[in-house]
């Protein structure tokens, strides 16, 4: 079955002064007005499943205003076992702990995996190359440790190669060495991420068409031209190292390196045309959601994991029709918890097996007694 969040607990924590929360093994509801710190308490989670967060905020901007230590905890079980996560951040710093001992935020990621949906994530249709590049090194590095060596050591010999471009009077000698480092870099991420990608997109594909009737597809753009799927990682190693050869002129002009994995592309494609600048507010917001269902799927399916799913302000800018697509989605054997201004969004079976946990002031929270269970969670004015 695997670890399931059952309690945190919020101290001084962004708006929140003392806020205990229950969860659900199935699925929980935040629901409140704006700015009544939901956000936070989903960013809160992140953290300590993620050692990560998507505001990627000074430990200072975790500390209510007025407090000097903010703490944030979490009850994992599940097998058996009984985890104690919590991050405590201060105005310089910001550490991580389990079951009461110091781990590194690289520690984190392998205890309980997580995966978040939140509304800045459009920008991973909109946005730049480089946000989905991002996004799909991030995703590798949570599900293997090889892939998040990988990923480090490419960043670090590209910088190195970039550096050297970048002297008056450039060593050809060590320009050589460095090609032969940033070729079998370069290959091995490029052998990392297509093989990510070729279960990952299906997935995608499959999640999408639960939600909404276009065709979605991801297609990985390499700045070395066309990959052929399945490539071996000496194949893309060779490729690379030819385009190296290729590119020299061109790079020691320029003073950086422009072919490889650090310029490629992730593009969705939705029935054939781009989403980034055909597609709707709702349908990029669709394709995202269906990225991130992809990667629960994936998870299980190839990891033997079940993540927990963090759904931030899911529903808004979605129809009646996707909405209803997407609580049938959700909450499907996967531990998920979701913030909303409007409990109408969804179907009241499902929130009658639900725990809610109303946001009645700002960082103030009390659980909801639902139909079939009792959630509690306990307030304290600010
Ligand atoms: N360190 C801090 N000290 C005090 N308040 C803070 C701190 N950091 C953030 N806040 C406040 O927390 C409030 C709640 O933010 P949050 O993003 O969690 O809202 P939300 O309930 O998710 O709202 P929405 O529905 O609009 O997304 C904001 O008004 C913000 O100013």
């Amino acid at each position: 079955m695997g670890l399931v969040l059952s309690c945190a607990t919020l101290l001084d924590w962004r708006c929140a002064q003392s806020l205990e929360l229950e969860f659900s093994p199935a699925m929980t509801v935040l629901a409140g007005p704006n700015a009544y710190g939901k956000t936070n308490t989903v960013e809160a989670l992140q953290l300590l499943t993620a050692g990560v967060s998507f505001r990627h905020p000074c430990p200072r901007d975790l500390v209510r205003q007025g407090a000097e230590v903010a703490k944030a905890s979490a009850c994992l079980e599940g097998d058996g076992r009984l985890l104690d996560m919590a991050v405590i951040a201060s105005e310089s710093s910001r550490r991580f702990t389990r079951n009461g001992k110091a781990v590194r935020p690289s520690e984190i990621p392998g205890t309980l995996l997580s995966v978040l949906f939140n509304p800045d994530d459009l920008g991973l249709v909109k946005g730049s190359a480089s946000a989905r590049r991002d996004e799909t090194d991030a995703f590798g590095s949570q599900a293997s440790r090889a892939f998040a060596q990988v990923v480090k050591t490419y960043k670090r010999s590209i910088e190195q190669r970039n550096r050297l471009l970048k002297e008056p009077q450039v060593d050809m000698d060590l320009l050589d060495a460095w090609d032969a480092s940033v070729a079998v870099g370069a290959g091995t991420l490029l052998y990392h991420r297509m093989s990510l990608l070729a279960r990952l997109g299906e997935l995608v594909s499959e999640a999408h068409e639960a939600v909404a009737p276009e065709r979605l597809v991801i297609r990985y753009e390499s700045s070395l031209g066309s990959l052929e799927a399945g490539s071996s990682r000496q194949d893309l190693i060779e490729q690379m190292a030819e385009a190296l050869k290729e590119s020299r002129v061109e790079d020691l002009r320029r003073g950086f390196t422009t072919k490889g994995p650090q310029r490629d592309d992730i593009g969705f494609e939705l029935d054939g045309r781009p989403l980034r600048t055909f597609g709707s507010q709702g349908q990029q917001r669709t394709a995202v959601l269906a990225w991130k269902m992809a990667q629960v799927r994936f998870a299980q399916e190839v990891l033997g994991q079940t993540p927990l799913l963090l759904l931030d302000d899911v529903m808004s800018e979605l129809d009646a029709h996707r909405r209803k697509a997407v609580n049938g989605l959700v909450g499907q054997g996967v531990q998920t918890v979701v913030t909303t201004t409007h409990l109408g969004y969804f179907d009241p079976q499902m929130l009658a097996d639900a725990a809610v946990i109303e946001f009645t002031g700002k960082g103030v929270a009390h659980g909801v007694e639902r139909r079939h269970q009792r959630r509690s969670g306990s307030s304290c004015d600010l």
